[in-house]
């Protein structure tokens, strides 16, 4: 099974598939021009990049631009994310390290706790931190003045930030799925690295069933790489993809288990829907938050789901896609 997270393997060997600079990042045409502008005129002004927000779907190149950021601008990229910060300290500890002009990347910057979110406010808007000191009646505030730095934030929906923290951002970039082209340029990358004889149908054929994700492209042709070398004479082409993909359970849509899964059970269970997102997640076994960034919004964009007010219906596309007779309601 093909699941959407990236895993510990896969943090380290993306690092090498991993873009370092705008002209090597492929696709998201729209951010790069944006940001190629910004990036010349800060440079030209000699200031730190504006704070940049980034979101969209996992695994579409938000770490990948972060680090592209820095290594534009010429300056250090400090990595961390939401969830890993607990305490305010967490975050004045990785703030002290900033030199002037650095980048810090803040993954799943929706799930910042409180505390830490609102000490960002002054940092962002005026690079510095009010610290408390000591306890009880003696408590007092300690102004900590920061280096001017770039906040970059990742986060699946920019939705779920609060307005505060959205306004200081000055650039916010949103990242969409990529068409098939783009991804058969990433597939065909890649595989020059991982030094796989790769041919153009081959390529276009993973390309096409990766669900718009570089991540799920990369992940794909590994796999595939895998099956040409026991299976075959090493070279991929599209026969041999489809063969492979075919065992991995990914569909010629490029819809993989849990996708077929999710339809399925609004077929089966609840006539097509509508249904609610958190009973659907209950059913196939999975966070309702994964359901929603991971699986629904490219559901959504094959026309396989429709959102309603009600909850989720499956449409006919759904219903003639995995062979169940369809039945007109209203
Ligand atoms: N534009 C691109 N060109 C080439 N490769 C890319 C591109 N974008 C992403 N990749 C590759 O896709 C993989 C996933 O990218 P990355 O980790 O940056 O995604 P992400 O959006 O940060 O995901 P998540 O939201 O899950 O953290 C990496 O291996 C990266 O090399
Ligand atoms: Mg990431």
């Amino acid at each position: 099974m093909v699941s959407q997270e990236a895993t510990a393997e896969e943090e380290f060997s993306e690092s090498s598939l991993r873009p370092q600079y705008l002209s090597q990042y492929i696709g998201q045409a729209k951010v790069k021009q944006e940001l190629e502008i910004y990036i010349k005129a800060a440079k030209y002004r000699s200031e730190s990049l504006d704070h940049v927000l980034l979101y969209g779907p996992p695994g579409l190149g938000k770490t990948t631009m972060a680090i592209v950021i820095a290594n534009e601008m010429g300056v250090q990229v400090k990595t961390t994310s939401g969830p890993a910060i607990e305490r305010p300290g967490d975050l004045v500890a990785l703030l002290n390290e900033l030199e002037p002009g650095d980048v810090l990347f803040i993954d799943e910057i929706h799930r910042l706790p409180r505390v830490a979110e609102e000490m960002l406010y002054s940092a962002m808007e005026d690079f510095y931190v009010d610290i408390m000191v000591g306890q009880g009646p003696t408590a007092h505030p300690v102004h900590f003045a920061l280096p001017p730095f770039t906040l970059v934030g990742a986060t699946t929906r920019a939705g779920m930030l609060s307005a505060p923290l959205r306004d200081r951002f000055g650039i916010i970039s949103h990242m969409e799925y990529y068409d098939t082209d783009d991804l058969k340029e990433i597939v065909l990358r890649s595989a020059t690295i991982f030094k796989t004889e790769m041919m153009e149908d081959g390529a276009y054929e993973i390309a096409r069933r990766s669900r718009g994700t570089p991540r799920i492209a990369n992940r794909l042709l590994k796999r595939v790489r895998d099956f040409a070398q026991v299976q075959s004479n090493g070279i991929v082409n599209r026969e041999l993809a489809d063969r492979a993909l075919l065992m991995l359970q990914v569909d010629h849509e490029g819809l993989d288990y849990v996708d077929q899964k999710i339809l399925k059970t609004m077929i089966e269970l609840y006539q097509g829907g509508p249904v609610g997102l958190s009973t659907l997640a209950v059913n196939i076994s999975e966070e309702t938050e994964t359901v929603e960034d991971m699986y629904e919004p490219y559901l959504i964009q094959k026309g396989f789901i429709k959102r309603t007010p009600r909850g989720r219906l499956a449409t006919r596309l759904a219903y003639d896609h995995l062979g169940y007779p369809y039945i007109e309601t209203d």
